[in-house]
């Protein structure tokens, strides 16, 4: 805002030049209709008057033609200013922040709020010093003809501009609401459309049209109600300005004809009086616009000033690395009010193989997330090469982390780029030897384009388990001091899972890795195994050593063994009839 003052000031000068120019008009019409009744008493002809006023007419588009522009491109580079600011505090914005919002709001402050407010500061400003300009220089000119026909054209005015405020006050509210409105309708568009397999498989589609029924007919009440104060508004301002104008007529007629004014000041005041004309019109649009604008001003500063609860720590470390030292000492967090980790303590060295494990719900992610500090950690919890976590800059630690989460995201673009999203200007055989260790490789192969396929919004074109493939590329493409598996194979086969891990092992080096997984099975190799319940550290150790304390894990392993055990028997057991076929699908086992 600050860069474009001297635009506006530009602009605000064109403009008051503008109707500086408009204003001298009907000062030249009274001289000319001057010049035509008393040609010997006039300084120039009624031709040269006319001649005049053509030419101020012109240079008046000329310099309107440049206000108009320099205002409203200012308002513009303004409008992009503010949306380049948007998106960098949206990415800066952490885990916290969007857990409370709902991304078809965030969209909607995009398109709705930016524009109201590209509006507001653009024709909003321009009108209003249009306004201002006119009244206070037309009134005073009206004044210079006459006072009394000034007042009585004025008079209705101050009655128009307060009975306009009143109606643009209920406007404002149905326009905010409105504009949530809008928020809500793009926000369950967007996850309709995010969600179109699930709609479709639980047949949702005529609830979400009746959803979104309720709600659009909501936008278009609130739209209606602006629609009518604002059909009331134009015709009654339009009223009001033309008995203005039909009591100047009449009173002025009356002292033209007395010979108490002359034609020339009569055709002179009503000039004026019509321009003042449209100000009034446009007053409650004027002010319609400044309060849609202010509303979504406050909608886009809640953004701009929203803080990130995960912040770059004030005085990092001066550490260049990390070594994949990690511990945590009593680490207890919690999302809201409830505790999700209770006091979880533990040393992981630098190279160790860390399995992850536990009943679902128990805070495995949770677990790992705090350990890339996706959320905030209090002070002395979790320490990395005896560093506390929050004095270690965030590009360093999150530049030694490859994190793959539950669900990887893929972006709209080729295999390729998803995979060298893990490191920027990777090279050709970079990507695909990162794709052969996560196993995509032969996959690749077979799409029509290789690489260079198109995996569709948030991958759908790839199945589950290539999606989830490509998002380990990705982390392995980062080459990482830590790497950290957040169950990334929960769409393939426990053989296949196992494969993969196994096959992991070359790369793993002197990585640390932390694994999380439902199937114990793919951490059986790790060098140590925690085992959490209920956000506390149940037991840990390694698999053979767990199961001789024939506790939760030794638990937990029996029964994915016997269900494994009864999958597999199911698998190679075709159901022989009906019956059988029914009791298979219901889970009921043909022993
Ligand atoms: N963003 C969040 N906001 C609020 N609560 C959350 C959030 N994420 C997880 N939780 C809650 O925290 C608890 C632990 O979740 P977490 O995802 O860490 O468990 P998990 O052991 O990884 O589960 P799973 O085995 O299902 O993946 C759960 O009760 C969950 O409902």
């Amino acid at each position: 805002m600050r860069g474009c003052r001297r635009t506006y000031i530009l602009g605000a000068l064109c403009l008051v030049g503008t109707n500086g120019l408009a204003l001298v008009i009907p000062w030249l019409l009274k001289l000319a209709v001057e010049a035509l009744r008393n040609p010997a008493g006039a300084l120039h002809s009624s031709a040269w008057y006319g001649g005049a006023i053509v030419g101020v007419a012109a240079l008046q588009g000329g310099v309107r033609i440049i206000s108009r522009t320099t205002l409203l491109h200012a308002a513009r580079t303004i409008e992009y200013a503010i949306r380049e600011e948007l998106y960098a505090k949206l990415l800066s914005l952490d885990l916290p922040y969007f857990s409370g919002e709902r991304t078809g709001d965030l969209m909607s402050r995009f398109a709705n709020d930016l524009t109201n407010v590209r509006m507001l500061l653009g024709f909003g400003v321009l009108n209003v010093i249009n306004t201002i300009v006119i009244y206070l220089a037309a009134i005073a000119l009206m004044g210079r003809i006459s006072v009394v026909l000034t007042l009585c054209a004025v008079t209705p005015l101050p009655l128009m501009i307060y009975g306009v405020k009143g109606l643009t006050r209920r406007m404002y509210h149905h326009s905010k609401r409105a504009q949530e409105e809008l928020a809500r309708l793009t926000s369950q568009a967007e996850e309709t459309i995010s969600a179109a397999v699930v709609v479709r498989a639980y047949r949702r589609e005529a609830a979400a049209v009746e959803t979104f029924r309720r709600e659009a007919l909501g936008y278009l009440a609130s739209n209606m109600a602006m629609a009518r104060l604002r059909g009331l508004i134009l015709p009654l301002m339009a009223a009001a300005s033309a008995f203005g104008t039909l009591v100047v007529l009449f009173l002025g007629g009356q002292r033209v004809i007395a010979g108490a004014m002359t034609l020339g000041d009569f055709v002179a005041f009503n000039g004026y009086l019509a321009m003042l004309v449209w100000p009034t019109v446009v007053f409650g649009w004027i002010l319609n616009l400044v309060q849609r604008g202010a509303a979504s001003m406050a909608r886009l500063n809640e953004v701009l000033d929203a803080r990130a609860r995960v912040e770059e720590p004030a005085d990092p470390a001066p550490v260049a690395t990390l070594g994949g030292r990690i511990e945590l000492r009593g680490l207890s967090f919690g999302y809201g009010g409830t505790g999700v980790l209770r006091g979880v303590s533990l040393a992981i060295k630098p190279g160790q193989r860390v399995g992850i494990v536990g009943r679902i719900g128990s805070g495995k992610s949770t677990l790992v997330r705090l350990i890339a500090r996706l959320y905030p950690v209090q002070d002395g919890q979790i320490f990395m090469d005896g560093i506390d976590i929050n004095r270690i800059s965030l590009s360093l630690l999150r530049g030694s982390i490859g994190f793959v989460p539950q669900e990887g995201f893929l972006f709209s673009r080729t295999v390729r780029e998803n995979i060298e999203y893990g490191k920027e200007g990777a090279d050709e055989e970079a990507v695909r030897e990162a794709a052969r260790l996560a196993r995509l490789d032969a996959d690749v192969q077979r799409f029509p384009g290789g690489y260079d396929t198109l995996v569709g919004e948030r991958g759908v074109m790839l199945s589950g388990g290539q999606k989830q493939r490509a998002a380990i590329a990705r982390a392995l493409l980062k080459n990482p001091a830590i790497l950290v598996l957040d169950d990334p194979l929960s769409a393939v086969d426990a053989r296949t899972e196992e494969e993969i891990l196994q096959g992991l092992a070359g790369y793993y080096g002197r990585r640390t890795v932390l694994i999380v997984s439902h199937r114990l099975s793919a951490v059986r190799e790790c060098d140590v195994i925690v085992v959490l319940e209920d956000g506390a550290v149940a037991e840990q150790g390694r698999h053979d050593e767990l199961l001789a304390r024939e506790g939760l894990y030794a638990a937990m392993w029996r029964e994915q063994q016997i269900r494994e055990e009864i999958a597999g028997f199911r698998d190679r057991r075709a159901p022989k009839n009906v019956l059988e076929k029914e009791a298979l699908q219901n889970g009921d086992y043909i022993l």
